[in-house]
């Protein structure tokens, strides 16, 4: 027998298992059951495809799953008939943490037992969650095509048996010891019916309970008198206990909405309800079923790399994957659910998949369905909020990626504004229903806080104008889309840190005049700062403050790239700005002949400095700044 220890983070999770405070310990049935479901499906699929396989399988079989449980013994069997384990996998399955999702769960640990238990509800850490209620597990596999079974055992302590042993066919058996605590409730016949009933009602196989039951005869009234004693004889049962039927099969005026949710949590794990359910059934040139949920708090890997696709592929009900990316777009990647295709060969191959015609009109249309059931849920102000406040993100990903739904998407998108309060957002349709129709533009201004852009300089031309503008304060995100959406219903997008100041009224020679009028200075100061700046200019977009930082228009795609760089890791130096002074500031007005070089030069970098922290940018150095702003206070006073 070989021992070995957990990975450090199993260790953890499972010591959280065992002393945490969690109360709805039963879905460690839910757990182990869809478990049991996958490796039939799995199984199923191999049948289909792989020769071998079927040549070594009874010619009858059929997945199943049996329960069984001993009062006595305080236990609890779990056994299923699907692909089973060898050593490797047992080791990396249920010894380490190679899923995403337990990953991101670990990750998420606080060490507040209290808080941390409430996550095991929204994550499902699967099999491990077994420990809340054993003292003792042992798993006994078999895979199938091979010839050697093992034992797994371990007590949820810092470590796992390992030993091979026999087995007469392919599967897993989970035998549970129960804690003593917990054994009167789990080892019972009507509350594992009821958690069965609950949760796994339409897992597609059966699932039979297998108990003894005493019977005891019954005696005549004579025999009672007599003082006979009834005779008493066990019985063995085995009981179906579940619908076993595709829940998604079923006309949707057949199901209730209970039933759509208990699907949902048995897919996904979450202990939620969903907050929208989309069932749809397409005949004709191509047909299929579709059944997708859209979680109420966003899945806690959609952020990574390597995060768990929320939809699984069958073909005419047999589990084909529930690991192809490619089934629905990434943005759309928070979507748990099914895709059930009646036109699909059955031993379809990965490669068939990825290019395969009937899949990608799936697809689309799916993606179809899925928005135009998200702006049904816009009409719901308050249901659409706790929307956006997970999926605004993906959304902006969306309008970036696809372009056949852009606009679409665009209109699903919130924003913040300048014309917003605090919590609320708006849409573009409100955004364009509110500007002047001349407007034909729709401004924006990115940065990373929402209170420095909500007072940047450059917004004061827009409210002079009571033009809205855009408050992007996503930056990683908002960045990189926005300068790609081009239009919205033929508004362009524009950034005001790069666009000409809105409704100036000033003719072209008024412009020159004031142009020529400053040319000293703007001379002067572009000379100071040297570098620091791509160009310095005379301004009509201010109106308070004496100076502000803008892109070149012409720069503006660098900068993008230059961001898209940075943001995969490569160095990338930030592009200069342009600065631009109101001549209509008494600083700006003063400064124009002065005589004193020093003070010139000190109020240069001052103007400079003091736009880019208004537009939280940083500055290079905050020592100089302080030193200059000492000076003129000083000669100020
Ligand atoms: N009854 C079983 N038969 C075959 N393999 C199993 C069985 N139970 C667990 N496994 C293997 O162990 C892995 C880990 O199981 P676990 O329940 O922890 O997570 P999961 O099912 O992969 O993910 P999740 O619970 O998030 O759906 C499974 O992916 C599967 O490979």
């Amino acid at each position: 027998m070989a021992k070995h220890q957990f990975q450090t983070e199993v260790g953890q999770l499972l010591h959280l298992m065992t002393h945490s405070l969690y109360s709805n310990k039963e879905i460690f049935i839910r757990e182990l059951v869809s478990n049991a479901s996958d490796a039939i499906d799995k199984l199923n699929y191999l049948k289909l495809t792989d020769d071998n396989i079927k040549s070594k399988l009874p010619e009858d079989w059929s997945g199943e799953i049996n329960i069984t449980f001993d009062e006595e013994d305080k236990s609890l069997t779990i056994i299923d008939n699907g692909i089973g384990m060898n050593e490797e996998d047992l080791i990396a399955s249920i010894g380490t943490i190679a899923k995403s999702g337990t990953k991101s769960f670990v990750e998420a640990l606080t060490g507040d037992a209290k808080k941390d238990s409430n996550l095991i509800g929204q994550f499902g850490v699967g099999f491990y969650s077994v420990f809340m209620v054993a003292s003792k597990v042992d798993v006994i596999s078999k895979k199938a095509g091979e010839e050697q079974a093992y034992k797994w055992s371990s007590t949820g302590t810092g470590e796992f048996d390992l030993s091979p042993c026999t087995k007469e066919s392919s599967g897993t058996v989970i035998y549970i010891k129960l804690k003593d605590e917990e054994a009167q409730e789990f080892a019972s016949k009507p509350r594992i019916e009821n958690i069965v009933g609950k949760y796994s009602d339409h897992i597609a196989y059966p699932i039979y309970l297998n108990y003894t039951e005493e019977i005891e005869e019954e005696l005549s009234e004579e025999d009672k008198k007599a003082g006979k004693e009834a005779k008493k004889t066990e019985e063995k049962r085995h009981e179906q206990i579940n619908k076993a039927t595709a829940l998604w099969t079923q006309p949707k005026s057949k199901i209730k909405e209970e039933e759509y949710n208990d699907f949902y949590k048995s897919i996904s794990h979450d202990s939620q309800d969903p907050l929208a359910t989309i069932h749809t059934k397409a005949e004709g040139v191509s047909e299929y079923t579709t059944l997708f949920y859209i979680p109420k708090t966003a899945p806690m890997d959609m952020y990574r790399a390597d995060y768990q696709p929320g939809v699984k592929l069958y073909v005419k009900r047999v589990f084909i994957t529930d690991d192809e990316k490619d089934l629905l777009p990434t943005y759309l990647r928070f979507v748990r659910g099914i895709i059930d295709s009646e036109d699909l060969p059955l031993n379809v191959s990965r490669e068939i998949l990825q290019e395969n015609r009937i899949l990608a009109n799936i697809k689309q249309s799916s993606v179809k369905k899925i928005l135009s059931e998200i702006k049904k849920l816009s009409k719901d102000e308050e249901k659409y909020k706790e929307f956006i406040e997970q999926y605004n993100r993906p959304l902006k990903e969306g309008a970036y990626q696809d372009f056949t739904n852009k606009d679409k998407l665009l209109e699903l998108i919130r924003f913040k504004s300048t014309k917003t309060e605090a919590d609320s957002m708006t849409s573009l349709d409100k955004y364009k229903e509110n500007a002047d129709s001349e407007q034909k533009a729709i401004f924006y201004i990115i940065g990373e806080n929402e209170k420095v852009l909500r007072n940047s300089p450059l917004l004061e031309a827009y409210k002079k104008n009571d033009i809205e503008v855009l408050i992007l304060d996503d930056k990683e995100i908002d960045e990189i889309v926005t300068p790609m959406y081009g239009a919205y219903q033929e508004w362009e997008f524009k950034d005001i840190t790069s666009c000409e100041a809105p409704k100036v009224e000033q003719t072209e020679e008024e412009k020159k005049e004031v142009e020529e009028k400053f040319e000293d200075i703007t001379k002067k100061i572009k000379e100071i700062l040297g570098e620091s700046v791509a160009d310095v200019k005379v301004t009509n977009r201010l109106s308070e403050s004496p100076s502000c930082v803008v892109k070149d228009a012409g720069d503006a795609q660098m900068a993008q790239m230059a961001q898209m760089m940075r943001a995969m890791g490569q160095e990338m130096p930030e592009t200069a700005p342009i600065l631009e002074i109101n001549p209509d500031h008494e600083i700006v007005k003063k400064l124009n002949g002065y005589s004193d070089d020093k003070m010139v030069e000190d109020v240069s970098w001052v103007l400079l400095d003091q736009a880019k922290l208004s537009e939280g940018m940083e500055i290079t150095d905050t020592v100089a700044f302080a030193q200059r702003l000492s000076r003129i206070t000083a000669k100020a006073l």
